[in-house]
């Protein structure tokens, strides 16, 4: 990987996913300025030593300049079940406000982006683990509106040379020292078994016992939150002009739900009461990453793949609470 310098836009800094990247960033040398409109994220998320502009991402223009050497696109709406409930800010704000980005980005001449997209983009996988050859059928808006990105990205990369790397990310979960997961309301399983552990809610909802899967649970693929940010520094120095590069972030290991409930009470000593509940809508019986591709071109190899490892993490942020 390449240790020059560089200085990067981070949109969507403030949240999960995207305030572990700019640490990650921060502590690789590279100059980091936050855009976040807080609607989702934290002010107290975004690491020290990045620079913080509050706004949104339609309005990155007045921010970027020729001085800028890269764009990480996280900022978007990312839950499923609303993007159903009400598709139409999805797409406004995930598909416009990429378009506006990518146009930003041209006007500037900032030629290299690294996008978070997601496996939600093939929907019900045909086979796993799932390649990025695989169809591309969302099951929701939210999976078409970041595959409709990932459109726009690759014909702005054929278009106007922009070197850009997708990167689909299966189950993100864990914690990076003070930056973890806090969504309001929460809806992913580990941070929700993590409140039944710490008493905070009396059970924890099994959605479906009767998937054609070993357990009749659903079977996920976790991937530790500092093992993604890995794969976005690796992405920013494999970039090449022109070229959109599409690559899965898994571990290419599935667990149940009810071996992630099973993690949590022997990693965390405390009993976890479960109820049977009916399926959710919408959810695939088994979704694993084929991380090959992620492997071959940028030499990214996960080094916390043991999920009482992510769940130890994830607890720890849980127990200590976020940063203030
Ligand atoms: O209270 C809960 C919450 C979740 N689950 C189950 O736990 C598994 C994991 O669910 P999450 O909501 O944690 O994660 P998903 O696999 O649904 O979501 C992931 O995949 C989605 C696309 O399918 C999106 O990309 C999303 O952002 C990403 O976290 C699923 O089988 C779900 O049914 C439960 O049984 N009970």
């Amino acid at each position: 990987m390449s240790e020059s310098s560089r200085k990067c836009l981070v949109t969507g800094g403030a949240g999960y996913v995207g305030s572990v990247v700019a640490a990650h960033l921060l502590a690789a040398g590279h100059t980091v300025t936050v855009l976040d409109d807080l609607s989702t994220g934290h002010r107290a998320a975004v690491p020290e030593g990045a620079a913080f502009v509050e706004g949104r991402v339609q309005d990155a223009g007045r921010w970027l300049d020729s001085s800028y050497d890269a764009v990480l696109h996280f900022a978007a709406f990312s839950q499923v079940g609303q993007s159903v409930a009400d598709p139409e800010p999805y797409w406004r704000n995930n598909v416009g406000g990429t378009a506006d980005l990518l146009a930003a980005m041209r006007d500037a001449g900032v030629r290299t982006l690294v996008f978070s997209s997601t496996a939600a983009t093939y929907g019900e996988p045909v086979g796993v683990p799932v390649t990025e050859d695989a169809p591309t059928a969302p099951t929701n808006p939210y999976g078409a509106t970041k595959l409709a990105v990932d459109h726009m990205i690759g014909g702005e990369c054929a278009a106007h040379g922009l070197a850009a790397v997708s990167l689909r990310y299966f189950n993100v979960a864990g914690a990076y020292g003070p930056y973890g997961e806090r969504h309001a309301p929460e809806t992913h399983l580990i941070p929700l078994v993590l409140q039944v552990a710490r008493g905070e809610r009396e059970a924890i909802a099994v959605y479906g016992d009767d998937y054609p899967t070993p357990d009749g649970t659903c079977v996920r693929d976790y991937i530790h939150v500092a093992d993604l940010a890995e794969a976005h520094l690796r992405a920013l120095s494999a970039a090449r002009d022109g070229e959109h590069l599409i690559c899965n972030l898994g571990n290419g290991n599935g667990f149940s739900v009810h071996e992630v409930i099973e993690t949590v009470r022997k990693v965390t000593g405390h009993p976890v009461p479960q109820i049977a509940a009916p399926r959710r809508a919408g959810d695939p019986a088994v979704l694993v990453a084929s991380a090959e591709r992620a492997r071959e071109t940028l030499g990214w190899t996960p080094r916390r793949p043991d999920l009482a490892g992510i769940v130890a993490d994830a607890w720890e942020f849980a127990r200590r609470g976020p940063e203030q």
